[in-house]
């Protein structure tokens, strides 16, 4: 679904941060991204939701080449990209259940048409008794869950996860992963940016480990 071919890259001019990176996303596929911090963890999501563009090589993306898609595909193009940020990117004055629905308001959809979607998957991540709530009330887990359902109410064909377990206890840190295990279990593709290595080593999964600027895979 994304092809990295040869891809770096540089903020401004400064030093090169991702080099020669080389990797696919296949459908279905669940991945860790590790690597100590600042290595490019978030740099590399980045890219991959194409919210940057590489200072050099190929990035496709669902069979397009990135420097050919123009500026208003990327809408529809990033529907297909979850995503959940490292500081979650809620808003504060809005419920839960509105959060949650705004990538839908946004897109002029009639409410009747997502209500039951949007309460079942706040249901689904456990937040079933949340969702009349500021996220100024919600604990750092829920938040974090709540980030979840935002990314995924638009069913996205991949889910990208910067350090979702950074800020919870082990017990929902499990949790956590195994909504994600159950969401790519349903087949979409899952890339998980972490420096936690208990949590990668309970699943058996795809590992992409950032170093000095080069990525190894490790399948
Ligand atoms: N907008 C930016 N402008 C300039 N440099 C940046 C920018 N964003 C990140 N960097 C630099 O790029 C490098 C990689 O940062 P990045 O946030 O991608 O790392 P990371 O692996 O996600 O780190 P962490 O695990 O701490 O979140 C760091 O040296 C950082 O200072």
């Amino acid at each position: 679904m994304i092809r990295f071919e040869n891809v770096g890259l540089r903020y401004g001019m400064g030093p090169e941060i991702l080099r020669d990176i080389s990797f696919q996303i296949p459908k279905g596929s669940f991945q860790f991204l590790s690597g100590p911090s600042g290595a490019g963890k978030t740099t590399l999501l980045r890219l991959l939701f194409l919210a940057l563009a590489p200072t050099r090589g190929l990035i496709t993306v669902f069979g397009k080449d990135r420097t050919l898609i123009k500026r208003n595909e990327l809408p529809h193009l990033r529907r297909k990209i979850g995503v959940v940020f490292q500081d979650f990117r809620l808003l504060d004055h809005m419920t839960t259940y509105e959060n949650v629905a705004l990538p839908m308001r946004v897109r002029g959809r009639d409410e009747s048409s997502y209500r039951n979607d949007v309460v079942e998957l706040l249901k689904w991540v456990g937040l079933g008794e949340r969702i009349n709530v500021l996220p100024p009330v919600l604990s750092g887990g829920e938040k974090q869950r709540a980030a979840i359902a935002r990314a995924l109410i638009e069913q996205p064909e991949i889910l990208l996860a910067d350090e979702p377990t950074g800020n919870v206890d082990p017990t929902l840190a499990r949790r956590l992963l195994r909504l994600f295990i159950e969401l790519n279990r349903s087949g979409t593709a899952v890339v998980i940016a972490t420096h936690d290595l208990q949590l990668m080593d309970q699943v058996d999964a795809r590992r992409m480990v950032l170093a000095e600027g080069r990525l190894t895979l490790h399948d």
